[in-house]
């Protein structure tokens, strides 16, 4: 369930926004104004914020920069305020949002935030068992760790779970531990009383408490520090926490999910994860097949993402051609679903015609560069960054920045510009993201723009 947090009135015209919110899902909170929504911030997290531009969204942009809460925010006011919409794009705003709102684009706006809250799209034996064991699993309060390859769905499975729980009605709260640095990720979770550590500027609740009557999904656990490793155990076991700076445990009723990449089980055996906490989080353990080890999902998710795309790109709804569909049975996926989805994505885009032919399908080369139990990162042929290196023995001779510059581009191109996926991949905040494309655009190089301003729906990212 989205969190979004409203900052303006109700009685206005952003009533009706919260209204539309409310309907499809989302769980709302309001603030009267930007300080108070700061304040909300703090107490509750949330997913997206919608701010009224007559509320200084510059500083609330600048404030939530300053405190490292990554959630999009869009200014919403009137259509003909175009001063306004500027000076909310200038200071940070990801849209702007004319009011009264289209429910569309609401909903469009929500499923770019939590993605699809659709049930996943599977069709393939094996994945409607595992499907039907994660529904099983969802009534009982146990631990449940998913494993997968990169862009497999475990966010996915693991948003399923948690509908299909007895805390639906509660937040779903996610966090990427391999996005944060150790003490950043520490206050993440555990959240920090005022004047814990410099920049501790107030006291803010960490995604535990956040996550409170509902369920957090660690996700990227196998990244994390062993010492977080033991208060996420103690977590579990006692079911409280310590606040950073804090003089008294506080309890928590949160479900845990955990998702890796990795093979847990291998990381204990060679002494890089918890043994105890393995077996806390194994209680019920789903792997979530690679695309090419469940052929049967292929077409449909082809077919699911070529009417998503359509539908949000205001196009009309065209049918994949036998020749397409057998270009898209032929190929490996690499990078999962997240591939397909990108790949359909351009498809959409790039056909002409009443149907999707094989030319529209732009298969991107995958290269991985990585040890096997590393993140599948891939390195794509370029459209205008730069060329990619098949080994990593093809690396040596070049400059360090140069193969990491490359390497964010053509994860930024891989993701389709959106800086929060292609940050995931790459590990690194979306903040060290958005600093380095600065650079290399100030360099002269090609950087691949944000959704948004290529014919796709609100961007996010
Ligand atoms: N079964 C599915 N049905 C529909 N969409 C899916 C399905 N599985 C994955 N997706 C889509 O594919 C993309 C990747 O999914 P998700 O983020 O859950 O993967 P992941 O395994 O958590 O990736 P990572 O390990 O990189 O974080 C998302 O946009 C998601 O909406």
């Amino acid at each position: 369930m989205a969190r979004i947090l409203i900052i303006g009135s109700l009685e206005a015209e952003l009533g009706i926004a919260a209204r539309i919110a409310t309907a499809r899902g989302a769980r709302l909170s309001v603030a009267e104004g930007a300080a108070a929504g700061l304040a909300r911030l703090r107490s509750d997290g949330a997913d997206l914020v919608l701010c009224d531009v007559v509320h200084d969204v510059g500083w609330l942009i600048g404030q939530m920069v300053a405190e490292r809460f990554a959630c999009p925010v869009i200014a919403c006011g009137r259509p003909d305020d175009a001063d306004g919409a500027v000076r909310a794009i200038q200071a940070g705003a990801k849209e702007y949002l004319p009011l009264p709102p289209d429910p569309d684009l609401i909903a469009a706006m929500l499923q770019a935030v939590v993605g699809d809250p659709e049930k996943p799209v599977v069709r393939d034996p094996g994945m409607g068992a595992l499907l039907a064991r994660a529904e099983q699993v969802a009534r009982a309060e146990a631990s449940v760790l998913i494993m997968g390859e990169s862009g497999t769905g475990k966010e996915v499975l693991a948003r399923h779970i948690h509908a299909a729980s007895r805390r639906a009605r509660g937040p779903f709260v996610a966090l990427n531990c391999a996005a944060l640095p150790e003490a950043l990720l520490e206050s993440e979770l555990f959240g920090h009383e005022k004047g814990a550590f410099t920049g501790a500027v107030a006291a803010r609740r960490g995604k535990f408490e956040q996550a409170e009557g509902g369920t957090l999904l660690l996700d990227e656990i196998g990244e994390m520090d062993p010492r977080l490793q033991a208060k996420i155990l103690r977590a579990i076991q006692e079911r409280e926490i310590d606040r950073l700076g804090g003089n008294a445990p506080a309890k928590i009723d949160v479900r845990i999910l955990a998702a890796t990449h990795r093979d847990l089980a291998t990381e204990v055996a060679r002494g890089r994860f918890r043994e105890d906490l393995y077996f806390r989080l194994a209680v019920v353990r789903l792997r979530i097949p690679a695309l090419r080890e469940r052929p049967g999902d292929i077409l449909p998710l082809a077919r699911h993402f070529a009417e998503r795309y359509a539908r949000a790109n205001g196009l009309p709804l065209r049918l994949l051609t036998p020749a397409a569909e057998a270009v898209l049975m032929a190929h490996a996926w690499p990078g999962n679903v997240r591939e397909i989805e990108n790949t359909l994505h351009r498809a959409v885009l790039l056909a002409e015609g009443h149907s999707i032919g094989p030319e529209a399908i732009d298969l991107l080369e995958h290269m991985p560069v990585m040890a096997t139990d590393q993140p599948a990162v891939s390195v794509i042929a370029p459209v205008p960054v730069p060329v990619a290196t098949p080994t990593v023995a093809a690396l040596v001779g070049r400059r360090m920045d140069e193969v990491e510059r490359d390497l964010i581009l053509e994860t930024l191109s891989h993701c389709l510009g959106n800086r929060t996926r292609a940050a995931e991949m790459l590990g690194i905040s979306i903040r060290t993201l958005r600093n380095k494309l600065h650079e290399y655009r100030a360099a002269g190089a090609a950087v691949p723009p944000v959704p948004g301003q290529a014919p796709m729906p609100l961007p996010v990212g």
